[in-house]
Order: C-alpha cells, then sequence, then structure tokens
C-alpha cells in the first residue's frame, strides 16, 4: 500500500441548507517527512453531468443562457453562456444528461460520446463533472426547453454558429470552464476550425 500522507481527523458542518459546507480538519506528511495540521473549508455540492449539442451537417452547436449567482459575485452580470448541464440526483451521468438536453434545450438526444470526467475547483468544492458531446437533430424534438419554471429556472435556448462561438471564447463572451473545454474538444476531434475567410 501506498505510503499514507493525508490522515482526516475531523469534519464540522458549518452550514446544512441546499448542500453541506464542511470545514475538514486533516494532517498532511510533508515531503520532508513531518506532519503539519491543516483545515479547509469544502462546498460539498453535487456532481453533474453537460452535454455540448452539434450539428455536422450545419457546422452549429445549442448553448443555453440562464443566470448564475457565482459569476454574478465574481465581476460578470451572471447569465453565461454555456453547454445543457444537470445535477446527477443518482441517475448514470449518461442518463442524466440525455434528459438535461431535453428539458433544457427541447432536443431529443439518440447517442451521446463521453469526453471527460473533471473535477470543476478541486480546493474548494467536491463536485466532480462527467462531460460528453452529441449529435442533434433539428426536426427531433422532445419538448418546448427552457427548464423547469417551478424550480426557477428561464433557460434561453442559442443555436449557434460553430465557428462563432469558437470566436466567443477569444473575446471572453464564452466563459463558462465546462462549456469552453466542450467546444474545444468539438474543434480538435470532431468538427475542425474553418479560417475566417
Ligand atoms: N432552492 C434552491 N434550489 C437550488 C439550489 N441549488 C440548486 N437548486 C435547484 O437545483 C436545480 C439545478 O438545476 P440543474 O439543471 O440540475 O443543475 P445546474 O444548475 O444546471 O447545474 C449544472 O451545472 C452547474 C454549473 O456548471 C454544475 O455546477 C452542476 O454540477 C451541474 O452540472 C436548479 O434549477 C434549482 O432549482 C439552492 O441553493 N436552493
Ligand atoms: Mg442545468
Amino acid at each position: 500500500m501506498a505510503e499514507q500522507r493525508i490522515r482526516i481527523v475531523g469534519e464540522n458542518i458549518l452550514a446544512d441548507d441546499y448542500y453541506p459546507l464542511k470545514k475538514i480538519s486533516y494532517e498532511q506528511r510533508r515531503q520532508d517527512g513531518s506532519w503539519q495540521a491543516q483545515q479547509r473549508e469544502v462546498y460539498d455540492s453535487a456532481s453533474g453531468a453537460a452535454v455540448m449539442l452539434y450539428n455536422r451537417e450545419r457546422r452549429t452547436v445549442i448553448l443555453t443562457r440562464q443566470f448564475r449567482i457565482g459569476a454574478r459575485l465574481n465581476g460578470s452580470d451572471g447569465f453565461l453562456l454555456e453547454a445543457t448541464a444537470g445535477v446527477l440526483d443518482d441517475a448514470p451521468p449518461a442518463e442524466r444528461a440525455k434528459l438535461e438536453a431535453c428539458e433544457e434545450t427541447g432536443y431529443q438526444i439518440e447517442r451521446l460520446d463521453p469526453v471527460m470526467t473533471l473535477f470543476v475547483s478541486p480546493g474548494s468544492i467536491t463536485e466532480r463533472i462527467h462531460l460528453f458531446v452529441a449529435e442533434y437533430d433539428p426536426a427531433k424534438r422532445c419538448g418546448p426547453g427552457g427548464g423547469k419554471p417551478e424550480e426557477g429556472e428561464d433557460i434561453e435556448v442559442l443555436e449557434m454558429d460553430f465557428d462563432d462561438a469558437l470566436a466567443l471564447i477569444d473575446t471572453g463572451g464564452i466563459d463558462d470552464a465546462k462549456t469552453v473545454l466542450l467546444l474545444l474538444h468539438l474543434e480538435r476531434r470532431v468538427l475542425g476550425r474553418h479560417e475566417a475567410s
């Protein structure tokens, strides 16, 4: 067994409303062999799944725009352009991604391709996000999209030229991490880049 480097010694719940905010005490064995006591606040938020919908023939993607309070509190108006995403709520990631695509965008997805699973902000948040891409057919719809109004969701759905979306990364118009990553994945592995004429 690998030598133990971390001993978790305590957990204190600071707040427990929607998801718990915890203060974790642990001891870390430093590279010089000494043990050091540390404490960190961690938001134990749920993990999620996100999917970037694209259409190869039209060379388009589907983006959502909704209000995000975390961004608003840190320098943005909070209305971020994003790939569709949702918390897992015990569903397998691919199934959750398909359900959220229907609820939020109204498109019926048949096949999802997994991209990667990432920690979003591992120093302070437990969340992992499972990323997918999937082709959409503009004619295959499962509902109106827009999210669940009773949960406060008011989601705008935009079909955007893929190259325009890539250009928005460069100007900061798209600044949500999972969304940037999924667009760059599409560019690298699926759709390539068309140079502006
Ligand atoms: N009342 C209340 N409701 C909440 C709270 N936090 C979340 N919700 C409810 O939970 C729903 C979550 O919607 P989803 O579509 O399932 O999740 P998401 O907000 O899109 O989250 C996804 O994207 C996030 C941002 O990238 C990810 O952090 C998350 O893991 C997930 O992938 C929201 O509509 C909202 O009603 C809260 O603190 N209070
Ligand atoms: Mg969502």
